[in-house]
């Protein structure tokens, strides 16, 4: 896991000569005009700049200066006070990955690339600081951290559920009855489903399959992949969901529970732990010679380290105040205990076929960079100590007995709590960027309390309940 000296010491280099004579070509060749230098902050918002393309080389060696308010969601909290610093006016540095590169195919003089972010004055190389609050390049330091010390690298695969509502997007449901995977329901979202995966092939997303499950809830996914890769996917693909709402003016929602009654905007994680590289590498949670479901030791014990720190990382796999809602409802498939079952989709981790864990507290409104690391470090933490994860739960896990973990947090702020007191999760993170979410997300939890929902006017503001 990273420390402080890591940090201050990370090195690499960006892009060299021959990346940016490629890049210069690609751009010159596709039209490509302007370019988008973007990163993602804390709570998952998408941030950055345009540029004139013909800045290209500048800004792959020089990187983009990016304000401190944009990294830092920056907020006033309701007693008046900013949060997440940012007041000082030097600029952070942003610095294109160049193989992040893409040509945006709803306008083909647009490209874009994902950036790293460094303290004002610093770019990689020796001595180069990372900004501390940069989730996706924690990911990175974490998950190479995690790859040096065992050998393994995790591979991802989520599944973003979401909500599209909007002219032409109504389906009709008899009473008692339900659109899920219908073809008619799929009919209704052509022009949806079209446009996003189209989109999300020319943007590199491999899609494999999709279905329509709630009322206007379509889920769309593609292979899974190194975890930083589908984390930066994941991000991508929200953005082509919130252009396609632009375009046929309808609405795309991940908010984890838009509806009581329905089905939850979950975001599974399946992972799988992989031993080399390319077509050679093989995964470990799994043993080639065994057919029916099984799970290999490590594979148990990943899953051991998963239960174990589920608690502590609900705050970063349900990052809302929303999220929540998702495990009040009983019944709508998101999990409600911390146990695991063979193919058992009432379990917070499922094994979704031979030596493929699929972790499903994870919703829509997920920022995948914390979720990815959070989930690395538990996993570590179940290898290194061997963690027993008990057997699997067999039917369903909402009217069975609690299992022998703790319990799921059910708020925003509880989770915060398991966050803050479980050591191994928080020293994934800087110090700073663990204190700045936490005061970020203890801020959006205190304005929640202080606002009166429609319920309570309903419960009583005539009668006592
Ligand atoms: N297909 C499913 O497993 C449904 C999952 C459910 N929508 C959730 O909130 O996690």
């Amino acid at each position: 896991m990273p420390t402080k000296t890591a940090l201050d010491e990370h090195k690499e280099s960006n892009a060299d000569d021959a990346a940016i004579r490629e890049l210069t070509a690609r751009v010159e060749e596709a039209g490509v005009e302007f370019v988008y230098y973007q990163t993602v902050s804390l709570t998952g918002r998408v941030v950055g700049k345009v540029v004139p393309a013909r800045h290209l080389r500048r800004n792959l060696e020089r990187g983009v200066n990016l304000h401190r308010t944009a990294m830092s969601d920056l907020q006033v909290d309701r007693f008046g006070a900013l949060l997440g610093g940012g007041t000082e006016a030097a600029e952070f540095t942003a610095m294109p990955d160049p193989e992040t590169f893409v040509v945006l195919p709803w306008d083909t003089t647009v490209g874009r690339f994902f950036c790293r972010v460094y303290e004002p004055g610093h770019r990689p190389g020796v001595g180069g600081r990372p900004l501390a609050t940069d989730a996706r390049s924690n990911l990175r330091r974490v998950h190479a951290a995690f790859a040096e010390a065992t050998g393994l690298r995790l591979r991802s695969g989520c599944e973003p559920e979401m909500t599209w509502t909007g002219p032409g997007l109504e389906v009709h449901v008899k009473p008692g009855s339900s659109p899920s995977y219908h073809v008619d329901s799929l009919e209704v979202m052509r022009p949806v489903f079209q446009r996003v995966i189209r989109y999300a092939q020319a943007l590199g997303l491999d899609m494999i399959e999709g279905d329509y499950e709630d009322p206007g809830q379509l889920e769309l996914n593609w292979m899974f992949d190194d975890a930083d890769t589908t984390a930066d996917r994941l991000v991508t693909y929200r953005q082509i969901c919130r252009q396609v709402a632009r375009e046929l003016g309808v609405t795309a929602s991940f908010m984890p529970k838009p509806k009581a009654g329905v089905m939850g905007n979950g975001c599974h994680h399946n992972l799988s732990l992989w031993r080399g590289r390319g077509d050679d590498a093989v995964n470990v949670l799994a043993d080639p010679e065994v057919t029916e479901m099984h799970l290999t030791d490590m594979g148990k014990h990943a899953v051991g380290g998963i239960l174990s720190h589920s608690a502590g990382m609900m705050a970063l796999l349900g990052p809302t105040v929303n999220s929540y809602k998702r495990y009040w409802d009983a019944g709508q498939f998101a999990p409600s205990q911390i146990n695991w079952g063979m193919d058992n989709k009432t379990c917070t981790v499922r094994l979704s076929a031979n030596g493929r864990l699929e972790c499903k507290l994870p919703d829509a409104s997920v920022n995948p960079y914390l979720s990815h690391a959070a989930l690395i470090s538990a996993i570590k933490d179940g290898l290194d100590h061997a963690i027993d994860p008990g057997p699997p739960q067999s039917g369903s896990s909402y009217d069975s007995a609690p299992s022998k973990f703790e319990p799921l947090p059910l708020t925003l702020t509880d989770a915060l709590d398991a966050f803050e007191a479980d050591a191994v999760v928080r020293s994934t993170f800087p110090d700073e960027m663990a204190d700045l979410y936490l005061a970020l997300k203890r801020d959006e939890w205190a304005r929640f309390c202080g606002h009166i929902t429609d319920w309570e006017y309903e419960m009583y503001t005539e009668h006592l309940p």
